[in-house]
């Protein structure tokens, strides 16, 4: 990792100190909306938002459908910040940039991290419009070395070599699809496998069975490097993948998946998945955050 690319505990220090000067929310959740998903953040009462751009040493979205504003406000009594819009590694962001929110809202107070994104399906039972709650990831970044956590630890955050089994919460997971039962949506949901790739295109089909065959659920581009850092820096994490397409496996398939065909579905689910974040975010358990990072 060259210098450059190094972030400080002070630089993720620096922005959190400045975001506390801007508004009175002291979250205890955040949420990373994705592809899509950046209606999330209307639900939030009494709202501040800021403008990425306008948030001193945070990262610039650059995709269609990611807004590029940290909203803060209350959701069921709780305290919450919501990204919309998160940064990918294939804009050209390094993998601390990517993550870079993360640490921040750890120094902010937040004690549990919503991610949530669009993704493929790759399983025959995941249809487009069905809600994956994440039970795992495959992080093929992370696996040839690509890792946010590479690099000189933190040790102010988290250990040399964190554990990442368990690291989406299985309390979370099991109220989450009981509230899925109660608003009746049951049917559309199901636990499974998200692997990250790195993007930006799709899937080849020879790719597509390769994961397939893997025990890979869904497939999408980001969330596994923000879920390692949350992990290493002893966040709680929840994650939801909104099924926006069938990957294409066959070579018969004329099938083909563009992004604006992912934005469509967002929008067409957006309803379901703010309901289920709302209540899920006002049933959960919060605990007494003593704030260890800072
Ligand atoms: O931010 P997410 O992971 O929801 O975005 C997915 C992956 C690509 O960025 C984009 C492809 O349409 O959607
Ligand atoms: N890699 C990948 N990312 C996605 N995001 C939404 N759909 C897809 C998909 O089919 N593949």
């Amino acid at each position: 990792m060259h210098s450059k690319d190094q972030i400080s505990h002070d630089d993720y220090q620096k922005t959190a100190d400045w975001l506390m000067s801007q508004t009175k929310h002291r979250p205890q959740v955040a949420i990373i909306c994705g592809s899509g998903l950046g209606m999330l953040a209307d639900t939030l009462k009494c709202q501040d938002s800021f403008a990425y751009s306008d948030i001193p040493g945070f990262p610039q979205s650059t995709v269609q459908g990611h807004a590029g504003r940290l909203v803060f406000g209350e959701l069921k009594g709780k305290s919450c910040v919501c990204m919309q819009g998160r940064f990918h590694m294939y804009e050209g962001h390094s993998l601390l940039k990517t993550t870079f929110p993360v640490r921040v809202f750890k120094l902010l107070g937040v004690e549990t991290l919503f991610v949530t994104n669009a993704a493929g399906s790759l399983a025959d039972g995941l249809q487009p419009g069905d809600i994956m709650i994440i039970k795992d990831h495959v992080n093929f970044p992370g696996l040839v070395g690509l890792n946010p956590l590479c690099g000189p630890n933190d040790d102010k955050f988290g250990p040399r070599f964190p554990a990442m089994s368990g690291c989406y919460d299985k309390n979370l997971r099991c109220l989450a699809m009981e509230i899925a039962k109660q608003l009746g949506v049951a049917g559309l949901m199901q636990e499974g496998v998200y692997a990250m790739v790195g993007g930006p295109n799709f899937e080849t089909i020879a790719e597509a069975r390769l994961l397939h065959r893997l025990g890979v659920d869904a497939v999408g581009m980001s969330t596994a490097p923000e879920v390692v850092v949350a992990t290493h820096c002893g966040l709680r994490v929840f994650g939801l993948s909104l099924i926006t397409n069938k990957v294409v496996k066959s070579y018969e398939d004329l099938d083909s998946v563009n992004h604006e065909g992912v934005l469509e579905v967002g929008r067409l689910r957006s309803h379901t998945v703010q309901q289920l974040v709302t209540e899920l975010i006002g049933r959960m358990e919060i605990n007494n955050n003593t704030n260890n990072a800072a």
